[in-house]
């Protein structure tokens, strides 16, 4: 049994850890932050976790930190790599849902992040927490980046195409759309209930902080400089991310052949499910459950469409933060994740 922490439990994605930790059988969670809400029984904000914990909040101190093995940073940018170089030297592990350890360069973090790297000497110690691709490098790590939501989606979309080299570089699209849970629990005028219901809308269309994250990992997997044009829009729903993945072929490839690249690639993954040809996966199938669902299509010889569906909270998040916290102890990789997806 190892002791973690989560700093930032009244966020959507830190109460969506402690849904997914509190069964976890090796786990006990003995330690959740909140600045605001600090002495207030977690129960009493989310009565969803009634009779299934007895956790107050508590005050963000470095002291009750320090003694615990692991700690989920569930913040907003920036709160991470203050804390990470004190915790780190005090022998703990880290596993942080922000952007602060996603970009190898430093320069890169401030340009989208609009602020100054605090710790960028710990970028190199910093694994990209998408098992799928960097499973080896995770486990012998102490700092894990999670990936973003919308790269998460993304990546696993593009990977086997990319790795395969089949890919032409230019040309990449990437049009996704995310449910509202994607921009936290912070009220902002554009997502109460009349302005976010009933309308979709682009954002981020010139330029969005996860187009340099997506292009890194794409690249690093291509061996090759790989440009996206990243558009993410705004769903009227709660939970859910979509992405549709454009790409043309170096030459046209039977379908039967696409299907079995990622059939194959993806035959060992408990959480990347590959749909029969020409489906359509739906983020309805995969609310509150740790997978990726992927289907592809081929509409014209060499022009690839690949669909992929996650829930932001869980294989977008929190569920991807647990596989790697599995990852971590070499415990299967499924442990604490078998949830079914909601129905309806
Ligand atoms: N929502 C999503 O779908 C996804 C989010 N992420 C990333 O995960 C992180 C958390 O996101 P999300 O849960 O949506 O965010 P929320 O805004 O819902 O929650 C943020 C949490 O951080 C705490 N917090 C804020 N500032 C500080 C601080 N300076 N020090 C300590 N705690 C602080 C807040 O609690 P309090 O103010 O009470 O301390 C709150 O619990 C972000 O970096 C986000 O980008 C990643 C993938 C998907
Ligand atoms: C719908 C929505 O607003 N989504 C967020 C992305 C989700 C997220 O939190 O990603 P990071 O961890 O990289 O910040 C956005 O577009 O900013």
């Amino acid at each position: 049994m190892i002791r973690v922490g989560i700093v930032g439990g009244t966020g959507y994605t830190g109460v969506e850890l402690l849904r997914l930790l509190l069964p976890h059988p090796e786990v006990e969670v003995a330690v959740i932050t909140s600045r605001g809400e600090a002495g207030q029984r977690v129960d009493g904000l989310f009565p969803s976790l009634r009779g299934h914990t007895d956790l107050k909040f508590s005050a963000v101190s470095g002291k009750d930190l320090q003694g615990l093995d692991v700690i989920f940073f569930a913040t907003p940018h920036g709160v991470a790599m203050e804390m990470a170089p004190e915790l780190l030297a005090a022998g703990v592990r880290l596993i942080d849902l922000s952007a602060d350890f996603r970009l190898s360069d430093a320069a890169l973090f401030a340009e989208w992040y609009h602020q100054e790297h605090s710790s960028p000497a710990l970028l190199p110690q910093a694994s990209y927490g998408l098992p799928e691709l960097f499973r080896d490098e995770i486990r012998g790590s102490r700092l894990v980046a999670n990936p973003g939501c919308y790269p998460t989606a993304v990546t696993l979309g593009f990977a086997p195409l990319l790795e395969a080299g089949l890919l032409e570089a230019g040309g990449l699209i990437a049009d996704c759309k995310s449910g509202v849970s994607g921009a936290g629990r912070t009220a902002r005028l554009g997502l109460i209930l009349p302005e976010s219901a009933d309308s979709v809308t682009a954002y981020g269309v010139s330029g969005h902080r996860h187009r340099p994250e997506i292009e890194e990992t794409l690249s690093r997997i291509a061996g090759a400089d790989i440009q996206v044009q990243f558009t993410p829009h705004l769903m009227p729903m709660i939970r859910g991310i979509h992405a549709t993945l454009y790409g043309r072929l170096h030459k046209p490839m039977s379908n039967e052949a696409l299907q079995d690249l990622f059939a194959q690639r993806y035959a060992q993954e408990p959480f990347v499910d590959v749909l029969p040809f020409g489906e359509h996966p739906s983020t309805r199938t995969v609310r509150g459950a740790n997978v990726c669902r992927i289907a592809l299509h081929q509409p014209r010889p060499g022009q690839v469409v690949v669909l992929s569906a996650i829930d932001n909270l869980v294989k977008g998040a929190a569920g991807q933060a647990v596989q790697n916290l599995n990852v971590l102890f070499a415990w299967p990789e499924n442990l604490g994740l078998a949830q079914i997806p909601l129905l309806p």
